[in-house]
């Protein structure tokens, strides 16, 4: 097991209170083992992406405070935060007139390398040819975009990513791969990856842990093999529900059965 894995993440009481009175986050402590793949699913509203954001500072907490092992994320400047974690949200910004390459190696020169060996390697991670290297993001489909968004996330080899829906405008078969390869890079290096999806099979396919979020509270903090077995209470149940049935019907009709 390499020893540099990703790191610890300790929410201490975090509440985010927005100017309206909004309670986007109510409260959350808990702790984010080094390493790990964590779900976080809930319904529309219910303060995933806030949670989220508050890790890289996106959003600072109105009470409460988030650790990176052992380090207040408020501690230091925000960028240099950001350089060690990756981020990877629907729809991820690139740069229109720079090509696939430049794009990608973007925080490399910020980090005064310029490494043509990376980019290819990074390219080779989220299984898109190097042909593609010279084009613009125009030139791309949209689950190609999303590739080279996921391979800048990693371009700085960070140990924890944060991924915010990153697969949710994707065909299913696209989503299907890109989840796969972020499953298995998450494995190799230990990476530790939150991830916010409203797709609770991807959440019980992917993550070992899965949160769900509830009106700024976590109701439900468990394994995928705990949710599929009933636990979790009524909320987690209730998401479980909707790919527990399709499976079902799935099983059915390869049966034969209508
Ligand atoms: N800048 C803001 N000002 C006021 N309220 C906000 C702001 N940003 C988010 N909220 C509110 O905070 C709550 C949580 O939003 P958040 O985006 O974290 O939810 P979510 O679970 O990620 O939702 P979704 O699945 O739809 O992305 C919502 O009620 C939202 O309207």
């Amino acid at each position: 097991m390499p020893d540099n894995s990703g790191p610890a993440i300790a929410f201490e009481r975090v509440t985010k209170r927005y100017a309206d009175g909004t309670i986007a986050v109510d409260a959350v402590s808990l702790a984010v083992e080094p390493g790990s793949f964590v779900a976080l699913v809930g319904a529309s509203g219910s303060g995933k992406s806030t949670l989220l954001k508050t890790v890289n500072r996106l959003v600072v907490p109105s009470e409460g405070r988030v650790l990176i092992d052992g380090v207040d994320v408020s501690e230091g400047a925000a960028w240099q935060l950001r350089r060690r974690i990756g981020y990877v949200f629907q729809n991820i910004g690139l740069f229109p007139h720079l090509t696939v390459a430049q794009n990608i190696a973007l925080p490399l020169r910020l980090d005064g390398r310029n490494d043509r060996a990376r980019v290819d390697a990074l390219l080779d991670t989220v299984e898109l040819p190097d042909s593609l290297a010279s084009r613009t993001p125009a030139e791309l489909s949209g689950g190609q975009r999303q590739r080279v968004g996921v391979a800048r996330a990693l371009a700085t080899d960070p140990g924890l990513l944060l991924m915010d829906e990153p697969f949710g405008a994707l065909d299913p078969v696209t989503r299907e791969s890109l989840g796969q390869a972020i499953v298995r890079l998450q494995r190799e290096r230990r990476l530790t990856v939150l991830m916010v999806t409203h797709d609770m099979a991807e959440a019980l396919l992917d993550a070992a842990r899965v949160l769900v979020m509830e009106r700024g509270r976590v109701v439900a903090d468990t394994t995928p093999a705990a949710l599929i077995a009933g636990e979790g209470g009524d909320t987690a149940q209730a998401l479980v529900a909707v790919p527990r049935a399709q499976a079902e019907r799935i099983a059915a009709l390869a049966r034969g059965q209508t």
